[in-house]
C-alpha cells in the first residue's frame, strides 16, 4: 500500500498496490500492520456506504465532537466524487485550511482523515456509493457540521451544488474561537 501524505497534516491518501497476474489483480485495500506502522488508527467500529443519485450533489461538511470524535478511511465504490477535509484543531498551523481529492471507483484511493477534520464530498457523477471506515460510533448527540459554502474556509467546489439536504444548507457560520478540537 503507498501512503501520500496530504498538505493537512495526519491526512493521508492511501492506495493499493496491485498484485498483477492473467486473472486480474489482488491488493490489500486496508492492512493494521501497515496503518500502525505510521501511527495511523485501526479500531474502525463502522462500516458504513452512502449512495448519491444525482452529479452535483454536496454532502457534508460533517464530524463528531470529542469524546466521540472519528477517524474516517473513505474511498468512492462507484462514480467519482470531490472529498474535502477542513481542519478543525485550533492549535494546528493549517487551521481553517482544506484539501480536496478526486476520489473514483477506478483510482480506488483512500483519503485517510484524523481526528480534527470536518468532511464531506461532491459527487462527480450520478449515482455514485460511497465507503467508510469510521473509528467512533454514531453519536447524534455529537454530530456537527460546518456549511460547504462557509466564506470563512472558502471550499472551492469543482460543480454548481444542485443537491443538499436540509440539515446542511443550515449549518451555521463556523465560530473559530469556538473550534472543539483538541478537546
Ligand atoms: C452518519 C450516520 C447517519 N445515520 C443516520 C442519520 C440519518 O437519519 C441518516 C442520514 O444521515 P446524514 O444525513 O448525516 O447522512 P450523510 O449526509 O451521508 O452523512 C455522512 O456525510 C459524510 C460527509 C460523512 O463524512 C459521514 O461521516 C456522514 O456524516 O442516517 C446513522 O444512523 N449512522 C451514521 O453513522
Amino acid at each position: 500500500m503507498l501512503f501520500q501524505p496530504a498538505l493537512l497534516e495526519g491526512a493521508f491518501i492511501v492506495e493499493p498496490e496491485p498484485f498483477r497476474d492473467e486473472r486480474g489483480f489482488f491488493a490489500r485495500t486496508f492492512c493494521t500492520r501497515e496503518f500502525e506502522a505510521r501511527g495511523l488508527v485501526c479500531n474502525f467500529v463502522q462500516h458504513s456506504i452512502s449512495s448519491t443519485v444525482r452529479k452535483g450533489t454536496v454532502r457534508g461538511m460533517h464530524f463528531q465532537t470529542p469524546p466521540h470524535a472519528e477517524v474516517k478511511v473513505v474511498t468512492c465504490t462507484r462514480g467519482a466524487i470531490f472529498d474535502a477535509i477542513v481542519d478543525l484543531r485550533r492549535t494546528s498551523p493549517t487551521f481553517l485550511e482544506w484539501q480536496g481529492f478526486e476520489l473514483t471507483a477506478e483510482n480506488r484511493k483512500r483519503f485517510y482523515i484524523p481526528e480534527g477534520f470536518a468532511h464531506g464530498f461532491q459527487s462527480l457523477t450520478d449515482d455514485v456509493e460511497v465507503s467508510y471506515l469510521i473509528s467512533a460510533f454514531y453519536a447524534p448527540e455529537s454530530a456537527s457540521g460546518i456549511r460547504h459554502d462557509d466564506p470563512l474556509i472558502g471550499i472551492e467546489w469543482p460543480l454548481s451544488v444542485n443537491s443538499i439536504s436540509e440539515k446542511d444548507r443550515n449549518w451555521p457560520p463556523f465560530n473559530a474561537s469556538a473550534a472543539p478540537f483538541p478537546a
